[in-house]
């Protein structure tokens, strides 16, 4: 990993000390439950990954957190610091929400420009360094591969340096290695914060996470959590990563479909 004079600060010189406690949430759309009874907490400046099949209600949980689920929910966030945590949150949503109107630049800086306050140009430059996007700086988003465009969406969200972030795929459309790249970026700048990601790969999961649930059923339970040793990013060659691999793919339903088959 590139480390220049302007690196942006990272987040273990200023790591986040609050935990975040989801208690007996419940989504339901349309009538039917997504999950309810749902006990989750974030501990302060841990990395927990959600994981699950197609539908199960992991950007369901991700967007709860966020407190964007509107309809029918209940249940409670608290901060061990009592401070709500509304305002104290980055978000990257699936889609990567860029403003088709303004540069890739312009797009990072987007969070100070709406808060009125004056963007850190250096460290948007740095990020967009770091992400590979350099000389795309000045491009439209419309001008953007999809993988281009997750990483444009990566470095706003890096960012924004919020003590809790909330990811949702974020490396689902880079090509392997940016992945690895950027996995080992994310797992760099966040370190001290509290992040909670959502993945399809138990592989990404691991190398990033200190605690990866699956989520499973209807309405959805949490799996106990896999605590991966070390530190991240991790060696996903290392024997005990895999073995965990093979456990994560057993909570999935790996046996039953093999079965199946
Ligand atoms: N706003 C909504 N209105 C109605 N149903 C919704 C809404 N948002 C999500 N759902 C439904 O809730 C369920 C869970 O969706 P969610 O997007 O959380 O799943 P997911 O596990 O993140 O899936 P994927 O891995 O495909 O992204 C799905 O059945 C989905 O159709």
């Amino acid at each position: 990993m590139r480390s220049t004079e302007h690196a942006p600060q990272m987040a273990q010189d200023n790591p986040t000390r609050f935990d975040i406690a989801l208690r007996a949430a419940r989504v339901a759309f349309n009538g039917v439950d997504i999950f309810h009874d749902l006990d989750l907490t974030l501990q302060a400046g841990s990395f927990t990954c959600l994981l699950g099949p197609s539908g199960v209600g992991k950007s369901t949980l991700l967007r709860y957190f966020a407190g964007l689920v509107e309809g029918d929910v209940s249940g409670t966030i608290t901060c061990s610091d009592n401070i709500a945590l509304t305002g104290r949150v980055a978000y990257m949503a699936q889609q990567d929400l860029l403003l088709p109107w303004r540069s890739v630049l312009e797009n990072v800086v987007l969070g100070a420009v709406l808060r009125h306050e004056k963007p850190d140009y250096e460290k948007a430059s740095h990020l967009l360094t770091e992400v590979g996007l350099r000389d795309a700086a000045n491009l439209r988003p419309a001008e953007l591969s999809g993988g281009m465009k997750q990483r444009a969406a990566l470095a706003r969200t890096l960012m924004e340096d919020r003590p809790v972030v909330l990811m949702d795929e974020p490396f689902s459309a880079l090509d392997p290695l940016n992945r690895l790249r950027l996995q080992e970026l994310a797992a760099q700048v966040l370190r001290g914060k509290t992040v909670l990601l959502v993945t399809h790969d138990p592989l990404e999961a691991l190398r990033l996470g200190d605690r990866v649930h699956v989520l499973t059923g209807s309405p959805t339970q949490l799996q106990d959590a896999i605590t991966p040793k070390g530190q991240s990013p991790r060696n996903i060659a290392d024997p005990e990563i895999l073995a965990q691999q093979a456990e994560l793919l057993g909570q999935l339903g790996a046996e039953r479909s093999e079965g199946a088959a």
